[in-house]
């Protein structure tokens, strides 16, 4: 399975709309190169970019879904989109789409941990609740977004649900990179999984982004890897590499569950 993560550059003084129809047109540009392309989060306006949110907003089926569902169609290929603000019932959400080769809507994840801690995404957004899986030919792809990356748990459950590759879309600051490349790796090594994760590039609300968009393989080894402006990075991923990782190292098998609660005397 060919894959291509579309790192983009979020520059504040691209309109919006302007940037959809380039991401649109990046995506075609993939057609007969990938079967799954990879675009970052909330890259309609860029993830620190606060201020904008509730005026970017979108419902399901919104400027952004459709121009995206689109792109996949004229592409033929299968479309991790990234995320953009979805407004639904008075609530914003940190949504991705995953997208058919025929513009479908295959799956939508609402990002379950907020970042920001009391300020930004975190007060002004509502959390998802369910772990999401795509069964993509020959390959189950779970998703996660950004700042889930910290949360292993979210992992080891998409695993349980079939996973055997992670799509990760991120907006990471370039302030915490060595953190960005060091998690991506470790949830390929402890899950046994690909991991893709498309970063953004640029900076927008005064926040460096780090690129470096990454694709790690089932044991760990950096399959790909972009540098830090706008890139388009490619990988071949083997999804018979998960079958035999787990296999030949079975470690999976070895989980003691519920160890980690704690007891009470
Ligand atoms: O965890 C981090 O360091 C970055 C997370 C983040 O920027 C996000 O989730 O939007």
């Amino acid at each position: 399975m060919r894959a291509s993560l579309i790192q983009i550059a979020v520059d504040p003084d691209e309109p919006v709309d302007a940037r959809r129809t380039r991401v649109g047109r990046l995506v075609r540009e993939e057609s007969g190169r990938a079967d799954l392309v990879v675009l970052p989060e909330l890259w309609p306006m860029g993830a620190f970019a606060y201020e904008s949110f509730a005026a970017e907003a979108e419902p399901l089926n919104g400027p952004t879904h459709r121009a995206m569902a689109a792109a996949a169609r004229d592409a033929g290929v299968w479309l991790h989109a990234g995320s953009f603000v979805e407004a639904e019932g008075g609530a914003l959400y940190n949504t991705s789409l995953v997208l058919s080769p025929d513009g479908e809507l295959a799956a939508s994840y609402r990002k379950i941990h907020r970042f920001g801690f009391d300020k930004g995404e975190a007060v002004m957004m509502a959390a998802g609740e369910d772990l999401v899986t795509v069964d993509l030919p020959h390959l189950t792809v779970g998703v996660g977004t950004c700042y889930d990356l910290r949360f292993p748990e979210l992992f080891r459950g998409l695993v349980d649900a079939g996973a055997q590759a992670f799509v990760v879309p991120a907006g990471w600051p370039a302030r915490r990179r060595a953190h960005w490349s060091l998690l991506a790796r470790a949830r390929a090594v402890e899950n046994q999984a690909y991991v893709l994760a498309c970063g953004t590039a640029g900076t927008h609300a005064g926040v460096e982004q780090a690129g470096h968009s990454i694709v790690v393989d089932p044991w760990g080894e950096t399959l790909a890897e972009a540098g830090p402006d706008e890139e388009i990075l490619r990988a071949v991923l083997d999804p018979a590499k998960v079958t035999t990782t787990r296999e030949q190292f079975p470690a999976l098998k070895d989980r003691v569950l519920g160890v980690a609660t704690p007891k009470r005397g």
